[in-house]
């Protein structure tokens, strides 16, 4: 697939993180989702597949603190809270399914939110460094967020997660609902801030384009991980293949 290959400066570089997940559980009260899934997210971009209802929101929830969860989730060899404001505060940013942006705030609102945590001269770096990898951030700074494309939204919500520097983005299903174009600029967004050195952790449904972009790949079933590995392996292997992509692709 095609993607802008411009200079990415977003990120942390020198701040590669990575991920480690063993023995964790979690759910919504008596119903576990989740069962001991181990897994480990290294630098560059992993996705994680799977059909409707496997999990993968679940899992972001769980590693953000979002639902209780047991197991050990180590961020750089430090346990990572269970408490969503030291998540963010550890380096951790989610883009949730949804964007959750706020409609009648305009653009530079909604970034600006984004880097509540970072001091002000910080956020005045960051926010000039988020305008010039979204350029097309920067022509609709006033739009009120909520009359910008689908696309656009999730752009806006991607931008704000890199306000506020994180070493970990995790993006939920970032080209839901978008349209072909808007999700190759997505996911190749994605590629890019992976490249400039923050880890990317994405769930996502479009199984084709994901693995084109991606380093690695998870494959969850019904709460469990079944199937792992290097990017163009699992685009080839027969578990994608026969589930996802149609035999003959
Ligand atoms: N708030 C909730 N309360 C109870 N059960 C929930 C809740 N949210 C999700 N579930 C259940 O947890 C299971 C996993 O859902 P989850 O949203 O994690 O799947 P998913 O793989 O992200 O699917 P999708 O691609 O449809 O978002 C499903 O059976 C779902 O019905």
């Amino acid at each position: 697939m095609h993607y802008d290959a411009q200079p990415f400066e977003l990120g942390a570089a020198g701040r590669r993180a990575q991920l480690r997940v063993q023995g964790l559980s979690a759910g919504y009260g008596a119903f576990l989702v989740l069962r001991d899934l181990g897994l480990e997210v290294r630098t560059g971009l992993t996705v994680i597949l799977g059909p409707n209802g496997a999990g993968k929101t679940t899992l972001l929830r769980a590693l953000n603190g979002l639902i209780p969860r047991t197991g050990e989730v180590l961020l750089d060899g430090e346990p990572l809270s269970e408490r969503t404001h030291e998540v963010v505060k550890s380096g951790v940013a989610l883009v949730a399914e949804g964007r959750q942006l706020f409609p009648q705030m305009t653009v530079l609102e909604n970034l600006e939110l984004g880097g509540w945590l970072v001091p002000k001269a910080e956020r005045t770096r960051r926010l000039e460094q988020v305008m010039s990898d979204f350029p097309k951030l920067r022509e609709r700074a006033r739009q009120a967020a909520g009359t910008m494309s689908g696309g656009e939204q999730q752009m806006v919500a991607v931008a704000r997660a890199m306000m506020s520097a994180p070493r970990l983005l995790m993006l939920d299903e970032p080209s839901l609902g978008l349209a072909p174009r808007m999700v190759d600029e997505l996911l190749g967004i994605a590629r890019r801030i992976a490249d400039a050195g923050t880890t990317v952790l994405m769930v996502e449904q479009n199984v084709k384009k994901a693995l084109a972009v991606a380093d690695r790949g998870y494959v969850m079933e019904r709460g469990a991980l079944v199937a792992s590995g290097a990017a163009p392996l699992l685009a080839r292997s027969s578990v994608i293949r026969e589930a996802y992509l149609g035999a003959s692709s």
